[in-house]
């Protein structure tokens, strides 16, 4: 099962400030969809989340989702933040099913179908301490998926992972939304990421945080990034949101690594 979500023109003003951080955000996204947030440090990307999280109430407007309205947190529309914030003295199996014991709820056979999937089958008797960093995201993804979200929330969940684990695990997380059908929202400083996982681009301009535009990534799943297509993609984007909210030297995100056409031209 999977979500529609709807922002209703929130506008929201942190206590203290003088004026909006985010201002008449409206938008839909349909179910299964997967969106990619991107936008300068500072125009109110994670604000957004939060307030889909039901972490943060908006100062006007509201957001629904199938249909309710989002006035806290809740284990069907699950948030995986940068930090995996697992307990360290606790197991990988132990930290995978703290979310459906704390709705009230136990399951091995779903936790032990959750860790292959993830695959960390053989490590749910570990201490979540020995694990690398990678492997503590997929704990703490199992934990998500384990009280069946509709819709998983995702604040830049990779940005500490070394390439070529950030990359495995934005194509495993896609690809796992997909198969359960989930509506997907990433934030993300990275074009790559946003082209590696986004169906769909919204780009956030700042002061006030707004919706500038947005960009249709129509390639295939699983995406090939060596592909003339997946270029082509991620060259669009930059030109896309240098156009929306920059100032005519290239301000995009940059890619978190540099292609090795560009680290030629570096060198
Ligand atoms: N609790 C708060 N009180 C006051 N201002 C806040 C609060 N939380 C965030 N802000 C301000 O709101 C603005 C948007 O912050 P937010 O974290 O949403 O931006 P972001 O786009 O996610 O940034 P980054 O990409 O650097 O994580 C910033 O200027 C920030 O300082």
């Amino acid at each position: 099962m999977s979500a529609n979500v709807s922002v209703d023109y929130i506008t929201h003003t942190f206590k203290g400030q003088p004026a909006p951080t985010l201002k008449d955000i409206a938008l839909t996204i349909h179910p299964g969809e997967q969106v990619a947030l991107i936008g300068r440090s500072g125009c109110g990307k994670s604000t957004l989340l939060h307030m889909l999280a039901g972490l943060l109430m908006p100062s006007e407007g509201c957001v629904h989702i199938r249909g309710h309205m989002v006035t806290r947190p809740s284990a069907k529309w699950n948030m995986m933040f940068q930090k995996p914030s697992l307990y360290p003295w606790m197991t990988v199996r132990r930290n995978a099913e703290l979310g459906l014991l704390f709705a009230g709820h136990r399951d091995p056979a779903r936790i032990d179908s959750l860790l292959e999937l993830v695959g960390l089958a053989d490590k749910a008797e570990a201490n979540v301490q020995s694990l690398s960093g990678g492997q503590q995201q997929r704990v703490a993804l199992a934990r998500s998926l384990a009280t069946s979200p509709e819709l998983l929330l995702l604040d830049e969940p990779f940005s500490a992972l070394d390439a070529f684990t950030r990359a495995a695990l934005q194509d495993e997380v896609s690809r796992i939304a997909r198969q359960a059908g989930l509506t997907l929202v990433i934030v993300t400083h990275d074009i790559d990421e946003a082209v590696a996982m986004a169906d769909r681009v919204l780009i956030m301009a700042a002061n006030p945080g707004r919706i500038a535009g947005e960009m249709a990534v129509e390639l295939p799943a699983p995406r090939e990034r060596a592909s003339a297509e997946y270029s082509r993609a991620r060259e669009q984007l930059m030109t896309t949101f240098d156009g929306l909210v920059g100032d005519g030297r290239s301000t995009a995100p940059q890619p978190a690594v540099a292609t090795e056409e560009a680290q030629r031209e570096a060198a």
